[in-house]
């Protein structure tokens, strides 16, 4: 997979580079190229925004920069590529949409700054290819370039050949429609806190119903919303009497 990033700070994707996707990188898993959205700028103050129509705080990314920027990237490699643009109006960016990425050749991602890109930019490119406007929570911060680390990092994890054990993915939480339940490693007790018997126990099956039942428990408690995006034949009869 080709990732190809568009930032007035290439610098604050240096952590891509790092450790897990550094390897991936490294093996050719993954190819990442950082583009300086400013190399598109012809004027002597490389400007890449102005003031917004209609008035109103802050300032807009000016539409003629991020297309010449978009043109010469889309342009250097063949792939079919999906265009993501993180801002706080995107749609909520899930493990499902990881997934989903983790499918497709090459992925360009458009780091806003300031209030954002004029709107015509992802108008224009949504005519030629698949464009993603996607949230990764409901904050606002000041520039697209952390929300795309943490997509990168969502996505590369489910790379065949990135993670070295990929059961973990397979039973990532989110995987089976719930949180993950609490986990345990040695010691057996720990400032007087014993690990669960269960899961000592050997007894397998005892074992994977005490961790569904912990998982069920959580989502209840933290997250009600996604029990109810359940298919409804997810929980069985012991779910529904936890
Ligand atoms: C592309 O347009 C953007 C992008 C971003 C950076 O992304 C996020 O903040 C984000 C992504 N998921 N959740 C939050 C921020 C703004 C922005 C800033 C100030 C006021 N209004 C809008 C605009």
């Amino acid at each position: 997979m080709r990732i190809d990033v568009v930032t007035i700070f290439p610098g604050y994707l240096a952590p891509l580079r790092e450790a897990l996707l550094g390897r991936a990188i490294g093996s050719g898993l993954l190819d990442v190229a950082v583009h300086d959205l400013r190399d598109w700028t012809h004027d002597v103050h490389q400007a890449v925004d102005d003031s917004p129509y209609g008035g109103g705080p802050g300032m807009v990314m000016r539409p003629q920069v991020w297309g010449d920027a978009l043109d010469a990237v889309l342009a250097a490699d063949e792939r079919p590529a999906r265009l993501v643009v993180p801002t706080p109006a995107g749609r909520p960016f899930t493990q499902a949409d990881a997934h989903a990425y983790a499918a497709e050749e090459r992925l360009v991602f458009a780091c806003g700054r300031y209030e954002g890109i004029d709107q015509r930019v992802v108008d224009h490119y949504a005519d030629a290819l698949p464009v993603d406007e996607i949230s990764i929570g409901d904050y606002v911060l000041v520039g697209g370039e952390v929300a795309v680390l943490v997509v990168v990092e969502a996505v590369a994890r489910l790379l065949p050949g990135v993670l070295g054990n990929p059961r973990s993915a397979a039973e990532d939480s989110f995987s089976d429609g719930l949180l993950e339940g609490p986990s345990y490693t040695r010691p057996e007790v720990w400032r007087d806190r014993p690990v669960p018997d269960v899961l000592r126990s050997g007894n397998h099956g005892a074992i994977a119903r005490w961790r569904r039942d912990r998982a069920l428990e959580r989502t209840v408690a933290r997250r009600p919303d996604l029990l109810a995006a359940l298919p409804p034949d997810a929980l069985d009869k012991k779910d529904r009497a936890l």
